[in-house]
């Protein structure tokens, strides 16, 4: 029996690699330092690999911005705009746009239903592939060396996306182009193969998660012709790689496929394997996923041996254990944690501690070394067990939550004469709610966080920070306006802080796209809201302008996906905490004078499940616990939601059951189209227009803005619009942001006077029809 790893964080223990690429882009380093930086990193996972004892090292998964990315420049599939750049600066480029040349980026989209975003590779009838495999060679022979230099005995195990999912990412949805693209594409796959194999290689885990996709059957032909054509003259062995749900819908299909081994993820599947063991040929390897590689908990050792036991009897030679997916999606390393409060720090294991677990579990397997399995799952018991993790009137609160608590008072048409007293022009502009989050905004909190200046000083540098907001926004002529959120390092990381029942990290980061990391908080125990979050901050701002300020809240949905959630209860009903918690928090805005208040939901749509048979129950809970959160308020009251990162056909049944009265959405890179599922009947509440790019440094102007506004109105009748950037501005510069707000307002102002005879408000004039 083997036990082998899918992949590794790459980001170093404390975002090393953020640091180079940023240093590296900023031209503070040059492209030799960023080179020796990262190979030292990428060397370090090796060696934590060796350390833990794998049988296998993984090679191939340090990509320096994104997996996906670096498989299209393996096979040459770079936009023609890019060509001319250099391998390195082209990888960037593609990722994050060329300001140089105004060329605007790939664009990028969720890995999956993670919280990961990779780029989305750019295919089509132009497109030649050709193998570019001089940098994966390179660094299968610095890893080669590496093995060397530790006398070490491994092997290493190429990690690959596999053709055909790879395709599927680049979301080619027309059959001829799929058979176009792939013929190329699969030759490539083969000359690579032969390369593989001369460097000695044995084992290339090669990744199909379309399979958990519930792929239509042209995806289900294009697997089998690829693996019936890559089986020709192929030596090196291919381990078939599934992660992120089971798969044994597709055991046949699988089975038939020319591959000798095959890796399910035995965690956020629950497959038969009793099914696996009898269906899959008896020659080809079983790799079962059985550590947790998307969640944080210590594994309970004893209870995984228990259900590998009778596996491994039936076929030790060719059975391997590894994590369910790349551990890419969980930290670093516990051993950074050392503010972190016991017991809550003895239930965790991050990647390294990951390989460990694996470790030991082979050693119970093979060597039947069982007393560090028992000695490693008792804090799993404890935790089980603990009163930290009940909170008893909690529960009987959450218990008592009827219908009458997901109601507001009355229907969206009743609720919209009662918000006539918000008194908004036709398109109202405003912002999602981030504004830039500077270095000195995060420099003021790091010497806050380190106790070098006092809560006085903080808190005076943070209305400072949204004085000058309100003055900005006022400049620009917005009409809803926002605080910026400049006192929240994360949108869901500030409220785990607030919250009981949420531990927070030091160190914990996760790679959420090229140099962008997340903390998510960890969610140990019952989530209660002891004082008022925001209401203070949001009271401040409002005090400082007639016009109307939103107050801003994360979604009960977005903040339980963006988390680290304990195991041993519902995510329903844990999301329904989170509500019952923000309820409150939206009613003491609601008390605080606070008129129109923003609950973001950019997590709804990524939480879907991969399997529609699934999808139902979420999004029956998931519309339950956002209308516990939002629906205690008075007609008057406005409610709005924010989505990003979204295709939004798919749920629009469950945006409108929301019942937000505003909902802003994203939309500008698809060119509005993106809206086309909230015609009218679909969804009948307001929608903001996401008609600037925030993902982008180029500064929109107002012509493409006007002309954005108005493809919209081809979908969405012009009194349901609001005009608004398609997300928040924490990553932008204010040199972007002001004249992009500006050029904003102008377009709307714009629209707003061709539509409206002059002297005669918009409203009315609809109003009136
Ligand atoms: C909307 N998005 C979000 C997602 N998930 C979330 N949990 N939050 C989101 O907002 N998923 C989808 C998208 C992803 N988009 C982004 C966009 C931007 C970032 C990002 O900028 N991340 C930052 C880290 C943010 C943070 O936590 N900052 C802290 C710590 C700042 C810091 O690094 N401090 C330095 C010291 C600085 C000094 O002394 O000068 C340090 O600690 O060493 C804060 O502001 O306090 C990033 O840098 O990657 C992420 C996802
Ligand atoms: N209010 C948040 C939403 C991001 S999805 C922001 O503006 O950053
Ligand atoms: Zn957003």
């Amino acid at each position: 029996m083997k036990i082998h790893n899918l992949g590794l964080p790459r980001i170093g223990e404390k975002r090393e690699l953020k640091f180079a690429l940023e240093a590296y882009w900023d031209k503070k380093i040059s492209l030799d330092e960023l080179t020796q930086k990262t190979d030292a990193l990428r060397e370090q996972t090796w060696a934590w690999q060796l350390a833990a004892g794998l049988d296998f090292i993984a090679v191939g998964d340090f990509p320096l911005y994104d997996q996906v990315l670096d498989t299209s420049i393996l096979f040459s599939a770079i936009p023609q705009r890019f060509q001319h750049l250099s391998e390195l600066d082209q990888q960037f480029a593609i990722a994050r746009g060329d300001t140089c040349c105004q060329h605007a980026a790939s664009d990028m989209t969720k890995w999956f239903n993670t919280n990961y975003h990779y780029i989305v590779p750019e295919l089509d009838s132009e497109t030649e592939f050709n193998l570019n495999a001089e940098k994966l060679l390179n660094e299968v022979a610095a890893a080669q060396t590496f093995l060397k230099s530790q006398n070490a005995k491994q092997q290493l195990k190429l990690k690959l996306i596999g053709p055909v999912s790879y395709l599927w990412l680049a979301k080619i949805n027309n059959l001829n182009q799929l058979d176009d693209l792939l013929t190329p594409l699969l030759a490539c796959y083969r000359e690579l193969f032969k390369k593989i194999a001369a460097t000695g290689i044995e084992w290339i885990q090669i990744e199909e998660p379309i399979l958990t996709t519930e792929p239509e059957s042209h995806w289900q032909n294009a697997l089998r012709l690829s693996y019936a054509y890559l089986n020709q003259k192929r030596s090196v062995k291919l381990l078939l790689t599934t992660y992120f749900a089971d798969v044994d819908e597709h055991i046949e299909l699988i089975n038939s496929l020319a591959v000798d081994g095959v890796h399910i993820d035995a965690v956020a599947g629950q497959p038969k394997l009793d099914d696996w063991l009898v269906k899959l040929n008896s020659e080809k390897v079983l790799s079962v996923g059985v550590i947790d590689g998307r969640n944080i908990w210590r594994s309970d050792l004893a209870a995984k041996l228990k259900s590998l036991q009778t596996i491994y009897d039936r076929k030790a030679d060719n059975l391997w254990i590894a994590p369910s997916c790349s551990l890419q999606h969980v930290p670093v390393d516990l051993e950074l944690e050392t503010r972190l409060q016991q017991p809550v720090r003895s239930w965790l294991a991050f990647a390294k501690q990951k390989l460990v677990e694996l470790n030991i579990l082979k050693s119970a397997l093979v060597d039947y070394e069982v007393d560090p399995v028992i000695a490693y799952s008792k804090p799993v018991t404890e935790r089980l067990n603990s009163d930290l993790t009940l909170n008893v009137s909690l529960r009987q609160q959450i218990q008592a939550l009827g219908f009458e608590h997901t109601q507001r008072d009355n229907e969206y048409n009743q609720r919209k004469i009662a918000q006539k007293s918000l008194n908004l022009p036709l398109l109202p502009t405003t912002t999602i709610g981030s504004f830039p989050q500077t270095a000195q905004v995060r420099h003021v909190r790091a010497r806050f966080k380190r106790g070098e200046i006092s809560e006085t000083e903080y808190q005076s540098y943070i209305k400072a920070y949204i004085a000058d907001a309100i003055a900005k926004q006022l400049e620009a002529g917005l009409d809803v306006l926002v605080h910026g959120e400049p006192e929240r390092n994360d949108m869901v990381e500030f409220f785990g802080e607030q919250l009981d029942g949420f531990a927070i990290t030091q160190y914990a980061w996760v790679q959420s796209y090229g140099s962008r990391c997340v903390k998510p908080p960890i969610i140990y125990g019952d989530i209660e809201r002891k004082q008022a979050i925001t209401v203070d901050t949001i009271q401040y701002a409002q005090s400082l302008t007639d016009k109307l300020v939103k107050g801003m809240l994360t979604g009960p949905v977005t903040i339980l996906n963006w988390s680290f959630v304990r195991d041993d209860l519902s995510r329903q009903s844990v999301a329904k905490q989170i509500a019952f918690a923000l309820r409150g928090e939206v009613s003491d805005l609601e008390a605080a004078g606070i008129k129109i208040i923003q609950v973001d939901e950019p997590a709804i749509r990524e939480g879907l499940p991969l399997k529609k048979a699934h999808w139902q129950n979420y999004l029956g809970w998931a519309v339950e616990v956002f209308r516990i959160a939002t629906s205690c308020v008075k007609d008057a009251t406005q409610i709005h939601t924010h989505m990003c990162y979204s295709e939004f056909q798919d749920i629009v049944g469950a945006i409108s059951a929301l019942d937000a009265d505003v909902i802003s959405v994203e939309a500008s890179r698809s060119d509005m189209s993106l809206l086309k599922p909230f015609a009218k009947p679909n969804y009948q509440n307001e929608i903001g227009l996401g008609v600037y790019d925030i993902h982008s440094p180029i500064v929109p102007n107002v012509d493409d803005l006007q002309a954005k506004i108005e493809l919209s109105l081809n979908y969405i009748e012009i009194e349901q619009c609001w005009v608004n950037p398609d997300c928040g501005l924490k990553t932008r510069k204010w040199e972007e942001v002001l004249p992009a707000l500006n050029n904003l307002v102008k377009a709307a102002e714009q629209v707003r006077a061709e539509l409206t005879p002059a002297g005669h408000s918009g409203k009315a004039l609809f109003e009136a029809s």
